[in-house]
């Protein structure tokens, strides 16, 4: 560890020093940084010479990316031990020039950086000072020093670094925190990867934060999740895009992000269901029945008839039954269908060499016509004895003839027909359609049940997305692809079957009973990081506590976190939301806020005539306030069209839409309107805790609505 030499925390007069040191640190990581990359670049262009040095290079190449992308953020904090050591935290490690130097940057992902989000002046896990060091672009701009041995009475971390990050003025992308992450977050951040973890925090707690800061923490412990790659989910393409940015510049690349609608490749979303059939659609029911509905597709057993130029064979039905039999035991229906085809012509083959021999002991002259007028073997190359004295067929002649049965057109038409493949659309809408089958197979449905599944004709809604991924897993692929595929985010997110090293599912409450499996079925060891709030949830899926929501899926197999504090909404603006949530039937309380932003929320009464003029006026009131920052304007759902017309230029958008997002002030219009929308208090909760500085309300007079 470097020795240092000055005090660095005495005091305001020796700010300008300890700048001046912080800036000659970050300066020399730098450089190490760019040596490191000209050394990575020069290993790399030599040409890797089998796979092992093929996994290597991908290794380095990836390191060298997370370097190249360290411009900012290199150096963020640094801890002085009580033993006299110093470490400089940073978004990537910077290693010493040699192997037996201090690292220049400790990773924040690391072991040894822990105290830093960790330590307090009750607990200071043997540290005596913590500095959070501001940086703009590579310049240093200001430290921000926090003696470990007094009381700090708010529990924060780097307190002044926090609430310079908070107070920054909103750009419309999320950026990272791995500088500012509080105990409680770093907490549910290196959680032990056990299966899933469901991560429950009031809005603005930073569940975002610490789902993609986990994402990068797991995949640097465990670098071969890198192979596999995560896949994010959200609730919108808004939200992808407002999150974005953050694996990127903490240095992870092998990201798919995606909202469930759009999980399963080919599949568009087109329709909308009602609220009702979309519920009906999620519950887990039918993983059982479509898993019976599938089953119920599996052949019978009927004897096969084959021609093989122009001899009959047969394979009996009893023989067939069994050919079945073991063919889908444990497989999917297309799985199972390949293992038949293979067996169909394995028999064929074998009827066609025991034919052969039977016409050689038949017949004593012009042996060797017959065969070849009979079964026209293909010319093999080879010596082995065979067919030229007693017609046993040769290895490499049976070899030869399965090779021309496996390519034959007839054959694969007979087995087509006994063993048809199909198409998981064309299925699904079969069962849905046709209420004798849903009555069979999804018997826990009443009749008006099945006839609000049936309603839909054309098109998918969002509902039917996971019944397609249930059906087309348990149908099964029909192309096989290569095990250990190096991941590449356009190849995993268009295919169906990828399975991830980890998956992050952001607004949880929202997935139903089939989301959940679509989930479950993209990572088999249930490495999954799910963040939501129970008391958003606004789908019309019944669950309202966590065990209901994941149980029918995980069963008792998950762990809970919860996170408490709010880091988004200032105290000012949750002050309102308490009775609300008591509206929206909830028994939790809000998150404590960090912070007052000196701004009260302010409302507006107007009438239906000026809606359009007052809020626009607002708007443009707020913009002008936060100039260089973001203006956000949400709105009941039925006045939406009318004010994006009227408002050229302003995105105004629903409750629902807002989901995850947040702006330095939001406009909420109709707020009543809001409420009175399905689960409309918890949409309305939704909204109002979306600014990180001001909010203002416009009501419309009771003749408005
Ligand atoms: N430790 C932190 N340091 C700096 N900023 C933070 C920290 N934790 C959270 N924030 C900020 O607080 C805001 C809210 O965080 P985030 O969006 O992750 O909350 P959330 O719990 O997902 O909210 P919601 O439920 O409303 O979607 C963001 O601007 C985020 O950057």
């Amino acid at each position: 560890m470097t020795e240092e030499t000055t005090a660095p925390y005495a005091g305001a007069a020796v700010r300008e020093d300890a700048i001046a040191e912080e800036q000659a640190h970050l300066d020399a990581a730098h450089e190490r940084r760019h040596e490191i990359v000209r050394a990575l670049g020069a290993e790399l262009s030599t040409p890797a010479q089998d796979a092992v040095e093929q996994a290597r290079h991908r290794g380095l190449a990836r390191h060298r990316t997370e370097l190249q992308r360290a411009e900012g953020g290199l150096v963020f904090g640094r801890l002085d031990a009580l033993d006299g050591t110093t470490r400089r935290i940073g978004r990537i490690g910077v290693s010493g020039a040699t192997d037996d130097d201090d690292p220049l940057v400790l990773d924040w992902r690391a072991q040894a950086a822990r105290p830093f989000y960790l330590a307090t002046p009750v607990e200071p896990l043997g540290q005596a000072h913590r500095r959070h060091i501001r940086v703009e672009g590579s310049t240093v701009t200001g430290v921000d020093d926090e003696p470990l041995d007094v009381a700090n009475a708010s529990g924060l971390v780097g307190e002044g670094a926090l609430f310079a990050a908070l107070g920054e003025r909103r750009t419309g992308q999320m950026t990272t925190a791995a500088a500012t992450l509080q105990r409680e977050q770093d907490k549910v951040v290196r959680a032990e990867a056990k299966g899933p973890l469901v991560v429950q925090g009031g809005p603005g707690t930073g569940k975002t934060v610490v789902a993609l800061h986990r994402a990068a923490y797991l995949l640097f412990a465990n670098p071969q999740l890198a192979a596999q790659g995560v896949l994010t989910l959200g609730p919108s393409r808004r939200f992808l895009d407002y999150i974005a940015q953050v694996l990127p510049a903490l240095g992870e690349t092998a990201i798919v992000a995606a909202t469930p609608d759009i999980l399963v490749p080919g599949i568009t979303v087109t329709a909308e269901d009602p609220r009702a059939t979309e519920e009906i659609k999620g519950r887990a029911l039918w993983q059982p029945a479509l898993t019976r509905y599938v089953a119920s597709l599996t052949p019978e057993a009927t004897a096969i008839e084959l021609f093989w130029q122009a001899e009959r064979y047969e394979i009996p039905a009893a023989t067939v039954g069994r050919l079945i039999a073991a063919a889908i035991s444990g497989r999917t229906y297309h799985g199972a269908r390949a293992v038949f085809a293979d067996q169909v012509r394995e028999r064929l083959v074998q009827a066609i060499a025991d034919r052969s021999e039977e016409l050689f002991a038949r017949v004593d002259d012009g042996l060797e016509d017959i065969v070849h007028q009979r079964v026209d073997f293909p010319e093999v190359a080879g010596g082995d004895e065979g067919s030229e004295a007693d017609g046993v067929l040769t290895d490499a002649e049976l070899d030869a003839l399965r090779e021309k049965i496996a390519d034959d057109p007839h054959v694969a038409v007979t087995v087509g027909r006994v063993w048809p493949v199909l198409d998981p659309e064309e299925e699904l809408r079969r069962l849905l359609h046709d209420d004798a089958a849903l009555r069979q197979f999804a018997p826990e449905l009443s009749a008006a049940e099945r006839a609000a599944v049936s309603a839909q004709q054309t098109g998918w809604a969002s509902g039917d997305v996971a019944l397609l991924d249930a059906i087309s897993d348990l149908l099964g692929d029909t192309v096989v692809h290569p095990p250990e595929e190096e991941f590449l985010a356009e190849r995993a997110a268009a295919r169906r079957d990828w399975v991830y090293g980890h998956v992050i599912v952001d607004e949880a409450q929202e997935l139903s009973e089939m989301q959940w499996h679509m989930v479950a079925r993209r990572t088999p060891q249930l490495s999954i990081t799910a963040v939501g709030d129970i008391d958003q949830a606004e789908t019309p899926h019944h669950h309202t506590t966590w065990a209901q929501a994941v149980g029918a899926v995980f069963g008792s197999r998950w762990t809970q976190a919860a996170l408490t504090i709010g880091y988004r909404t200032p105290a000012e603006v949750m002050a309102l939301t308490a009775p609300i949530l008591k509206r929206a039937g909830s028994l939790s309380e809000p998150p404590r806020a960090v912070r007052f932003s000196g701004f009260e929320p302010w409302e507006l009464d107007v009438d239906e005539a000026h809606l359009v003029t007052e809020t626009a006026r607002a708007f443009r009131e707020l913009t002008d306030r936060w100039s260089g920052g973001t203006v956000g304007v949400i709105a009941a759902a039925d006045r939406v069209p009318v004010l994006s017309a009227a408002l050229e230029n302003v995105p105004v958008i629903t409750a629902t839409q807002s989901k995850g997002l947040e702006w330095d002030a939001t406009l909420v219009i109709d707020p009543d309107g809001i409420a009175a929308e399905p689960r409309g208090w918890n949409r309305l909760y939704v909204a109002l805790t979306r600014s990180t500085q001001e909010l203002g309300r416009i009501n419309i007079g009771a003749a408005g609505r």
